[in-house]
């Protein structure tokens, strides 16, 4: 018996001891150095439990950190795994990673991993793939043809479709949420531009529509990658295995993207023309033709998983940054009446020149009584542009740049970052460094834009404002999402009065995509008549 109890202690207590004895003196060294606004490095799960107990405001929690450490900060995984991040928003080493030494921080294969569904395809592809579909693309949304196509569908989507709409909704003087409003007007316009056809998901708001599966399956695919972001590779690949946790909805959300994608373009090759309007002009019509997009070449009948992939990445980057931006915007100027009254001056002359129309033109569909501004006509208009950059400022469609470390090399900053690294640059807290932006960094102020005189947009560099990307990767598709953002504000801003419901929390959602958590939901009111407001 008392042999028993000996062994026992043996086999249970003295491991304990020796296991626990380390753990304490590690923990009690870590409290004593510890900064308590930092995220504890725990023994065997890193930073995991501060990202867990932070998932609900995360991007604030990244930016608080941030501020804590003077732009940098570095985090190891948990032991058992190979996470080795780097975290910056100081502009100059953006500028050196992102421009000046571009070679040496790819996406690497952990991107193009996270983002699963889109490998291969320009988002994710580095050296010569990025190059051939970069100049590619470049030249299709380049084309006078595209662009005027983009306007004209912009423009009727707002006249026809979201206005209309927006009047219905004054008239009701009910809550309803602008998020789900504009996300609609948005996938509209994609769907024009990609495959040519209108999904009218906007004119059926209210009631579920057959395209807006399809918005749920991108959003589901870039709440996962945020998920793949923030944990260890082995442990999303283990639950991708399981099909737990988030992982469990991606093979569902892939499916309905290339089964949509698949549809349109094979409806294509059967000689279904788009609708008149974007024939040989929609990005499907300058693929269709080409016999490398297709697994049996000339004859056109099986297109490549590469194609479907491409067209699946058409639809993220038309889609996902306007959509999320859009709703945004609104919020900013929702809560911002001193901005909306200036945007509205400089509106003004533009709209005197507007007349105001109530034809209900063929092709069906309403026209707005509305006032409805073309996207050229827009271009020039200083403070309107200035809004919409301050609102992509604060609120980045894409929160978080991720690079691959190729080699070993020094940052401006002096920090070292070795081969196999990862380089995260968390645009959304870059936005609100009181170092980069001064002290009013949290506050919606469009005149941080404009020059003195107030004629011009000031200067500001793209590795400072890195929305749209800065270096050989920015944004291709900046004019048009500007030229679209600005269209919809203008309609909006100078028809609308919106108000967003009391109490109601609006707050982004955990994705690698900003969109909103919560919805925005708001009431809407016509502004008074269109005579005085021409004045
Ligand atoms: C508010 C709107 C938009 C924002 C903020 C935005 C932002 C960005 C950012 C940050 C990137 C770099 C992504 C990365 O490499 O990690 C990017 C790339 C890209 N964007 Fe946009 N984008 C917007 C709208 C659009 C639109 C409307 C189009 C197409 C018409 C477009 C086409 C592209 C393409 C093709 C790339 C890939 C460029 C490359 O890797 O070489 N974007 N965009």
């Amino acid at each position: 018996m008392q042999q028993m109890a000996l062994l026992s202690v043996e086999l249970v207590v003295l491991p304990s001891v020796v296991l626990l004895i380390p753990l304490y003196l590690y923990i009690k060294s870590r409290r004593s150095n510890h900064n308590p606004l930092l995220p504890t490095n725990w023994l065997i799960l890193g930073v995991l439990p501060s990202i867990a107990a932070n998932r609900h405001s995360f991007h604030d929690f990244v930016t608080s950190v941030l501020t804590t450490t003077k732009l940098n900060f570095r985090v190891r995984g948990p032991p058992w795994t190979n996470m080795r991040l780097f975290l910056t928003c100081d502009p100059e080493n953006v500028r050196h990673i992102f421009t000046r030494n571009f070679a040496n921080y790819p996406k690497g294969g952990g991107f193009a991993a996270v983002f699963g569904t889109l490998e291969g395809t320009i988002f994710t592809a580095d050296g010569e793939p990025w190059r051939r579909q970069r100049t590619r693309i470049h030249h299709v949304f380049t084309r006078p043809s595209f662009l005027a196509f983009m306007s004209c569908t912009c423009r009727d989507k707002v006249a026809r479709g979201l206005l209309p709409l927006l009047s219905r909704m004054a008239a009701a003087g009910a809550p309803f949420d602008m998020d789900d409003m504009l996300g609609r007007l948005v996938i509209d316009m994609t769907v024009m531009l990609v495959f040519g056809e209108d999904p009218r998901c906007l004119s059926s708001a209210g009631k579920p529509a057959t395209t807006m599966p399809v918005a749920a399956a991108m959003d589901a695919v870039m709440e996962v990658a945020f998920f793949r972001n923030a944990v260890p590779t082995p442990l999303w690949k283990a639950m991708r295995c399981l099909r737990i946790g988030p992982e469990r909805k991606v093979a569902a959300a892939e499916a309905v993207l290339r089964g949509f994608v698949s549809e349109k373009i094979r409806r294509r090759i059967a000689g279904g023309e788009p609708a008149a309007a974007a024939v040989h002009v929609d990005i499907l019509s300058h693929y269709i033709d080409d016999p490398d997009c297709y697994s049996d070449g000339a004859r056109r009948r099986e297109p490549t998983d590469f194609m479907l992939r491409t067209f699946i990445n058409f639809m993220v980057a038309l889609r996902d940054p306007v959509g999320a931006a859009l709703p945004w915007l609104v919020y900013s100027l929702a809560t911002h009446p001193r901005v909306v009254a200036a945007a509205r001056e400089e509106l003004a002359p533009v709209a005197a020149s507007r007349r105001r129309t109530s034809s209900s033109p063929a092709g069906g569909g309403e026209e707005a009584m509305e006032v409805v501004f073309e996207p050229e006509e827009l271009q020039g208009l200083v403070y309107l542009r200035a809004a919409l950059l301050e609102s992509l400022r604060l609120y980045p469609p894409g929160p978080i740049e991720r690079k691959a470390v190729a080699a070993d090399d020094v940052l401006p900053s002096g920090h070292a970052v070795r081969a196999g690294e990862t380089v995260l640059v968390p645009v959304y807290s870059m936005g609100r460094m009181e170092s980069v932006w001064g002290e009013d960094c949290r506050e919606y102020r469009p005149e941080r834009w404009i020059s003195e005189d107030g004629a011009r947009l000031r200067f500001v560099p793209s590795y400072k404002f890195l929305s749209f990307n800065t270096g050989p990767r920015s944004c291709l598709g900046k004019g048009i999402a500007m030229a679209q953002m600005m269209t919809v504000a203008a309609a909006v801003a100078w028809n609308f009065d919106v108000e967003v419901v009391e109490g109601h929390a609006v707050e982004p959602k955990l994705s690698v995509v900003l969109q909103m958590k919560n919805g925005l939901m708001v009431k809407v009111k016509r502004r008074g008549g269109w005579c005085d407001m021409s004045r």
